[in-house]
């Protein structure tokens, strides 16, 4: 392991960094509704070198471990969780599900396939990235690649760290960390670069699961991604949704409006022929805003809704259920759910710290998906009506592609839906105008702190 900094030129310095960190700065300059692509505006390479000085990881109540930073010189903390998962670091790090985390990676040699453009798809979203920035607050890692080599790479790990503001950690045993992790379970950890870290100072610990995190991850103003082969419209609740997710339904033919976490999906269903709720940072019930408004939606409508990750628990208490806090979660490329339905086990991509306890969930959903290396709940399902969640992620990005099938599942209960209404109302716009996401953004944003414009 070699420590000499070097310079790439990167195209991926177009992404914008805020210390605000808005998941979809790039989305809101474009939408359908002035005509424009949602193409990032070309900003300047920022020059920002990585630093290459002593670092520490401290894990609280447990071991200091020390090593050298290769990313930025800022000093972080938050919760310390470990991905087994081999390959996807430029997806992992950028999963908005990541915010407020500081990732350790298992594998030992990361960063050698180097980094990714900002490229964007036939449909306008990013090729490689999951959203515009790095999500998790620092990266640890056992020995990083300063040197890297693949097609589509233009920058190192280090130089992106480093550019997006995001301290990283090398030369540690991440063996020992995630030994320690597994033991003490989910646990508040820090980076500080530079200078020794006082062992007493408690204080200096931000603990992520306090926060509303999805809040900070959630777009501000509806945007929309016009699908080019089909004419559904689903209503997707961005809680901090990935890039794939999103192209999963478009790819599939069903148009995606993105609303904000807290946006009254009962009140404006009628628009729409499917609910998604997307995955998301932190404790699920931190968002009782939005599993208040499922519950209302789905007493209201029997629209076709599906939910992702953190989408899956607040479908699960907007049912009625409730989450737990598991001991240390499950990240990783390669983790076996059973599909109670069929029998058959799927290889499954997944990174969570929290869980859907079966016990609380009521009569009329039944449980899916179920973990089988620690029986924790992968999935539940209606017994009668086109909805349901995965604790996993179908997407996949990275990781194996089994499960995608359920978007097949979703879209076709979309159609089916979408066919009835357009027998009820004939009069129904089928396909999104860009005055409706132009009506559902100022709905949202147009009204004074406190009144409502629903009620
Ligand atoms: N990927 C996700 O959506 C994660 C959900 C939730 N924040 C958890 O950790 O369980």
């Amino acid at each position: 392991m070699t420590f000499a900094p070097t310079t790439f030129t990167s195209q991926a310095g177009s992404f914008t960094r805020t210390a605000f960190k808005p998941a979809f700065q790039v989305r809101f300059k474009a939408t359908v509704v002035d005509g424009t692509p949602r193409s990032a505006p070309p900003t300047p390479v920022r020059s920002t070198k990585p630093s290459f000085e002593r670092a520490t990881f401290t894990i609280r109540d447990g071991p200091i471990f020390h090593g050298k930073s290769f990313g930025a010189k800022a000093n972080v903390s938050g919760e310390a969780v470990f991905t087994t998962s081999l390959v996807g670091y430029p997806e992992s790090m950028t999963d908005p599900s990541y915010r407020g985390q500081i990732l350790v990676f298992t594998q030992p040699l990361i960063g050698n396939y180097g980094v990714p453009s900002g490229a964007r798809d036939e449909f306008g979203l990013l090729k490689y990235f999951e959203s515009p920035n790095i999500q998790a607050c620092a990266i640890v890692v056992a020995d990083v690649a300063l040197q890297y080599s693949h097609w589509t790479a233009v920058e190192s790990l280090a130089s992106w760290c480093a550019r997006e503001g995001v301290p990283a950690i090398t030369g540690v045993d991440t063996r020992a960390i995630v030994t320690h992790l597994r033991e003490q379970g989910s646990s508040l950890g820090k980076i500080t670069i530079g200078e020794e870290y006082d062992a007493d100072e408690d204080e200096a610990y931000e603990d992520p699961g306090q926060i509303n995190l999805v809040k900070r991850v959630s777009t501000k103003q509806p945007f929309h991604v016009p699908s080019p082969v089909g004419d559904a419209h689903i209503a997707l609740i961005d809680c901090g949704v990935k890039e794939n997710i999103i192209r999963s339904i478009v790819s599939r033919g069903a148009s995606v409006t993105c609303l904000p976490y807290d946006y009254p999906i009962h009140k404006l269903a009628r628009h729409f022929d499917g609910v998604f709720i997307s995955n998301g940072p932190g404790d699920p019930t931190h968002c009782r805003v939005t599993s208040d408004n499922l519950r209302n939606l789905m007493d209201s409508s029997q629209i076709p809704i599906m939910g992702i990750c953190l989408g899956h628990q607040l479908l699960a208490i907007a049912a009625g259920g409730a989450t737990t806090k598991m001991k240390y979660g499950n990240r990783a490329h390669n983790i076996p759910a059973l599909d109670k339905t069929t029998g058959k086990c799927h290889i499954t991509s997944q990174n969570h710290g929290y869980a859907v306890d079966m016990a609380t969930l009521p009569h009329d959903f039944k449980e899916y998906f179920v973990n089988l290396n620690d029986d924790s709940n992968e999935g539940i399902i209606h017994k009668t009506r086109p909805i349901f969640g995965t604790q996993f992620h179908p997407e996949a990005k990275g990781g194996p592609q089994d499960s995608s099938y359920l978007f097949d599942a979703y879209l076709d209960s979309v159609k089916t839906y979408k066919a009835t209404q357009d027998r009820l109302k004939p009069g129904k716009e089928s396909k999104p105008s860009p005055l409706l996401v132009d009506l559902l953004a100022k709905e949202r944003v147009g009204v004074a702190p406190g009144a409502s414009p629903y009620t």
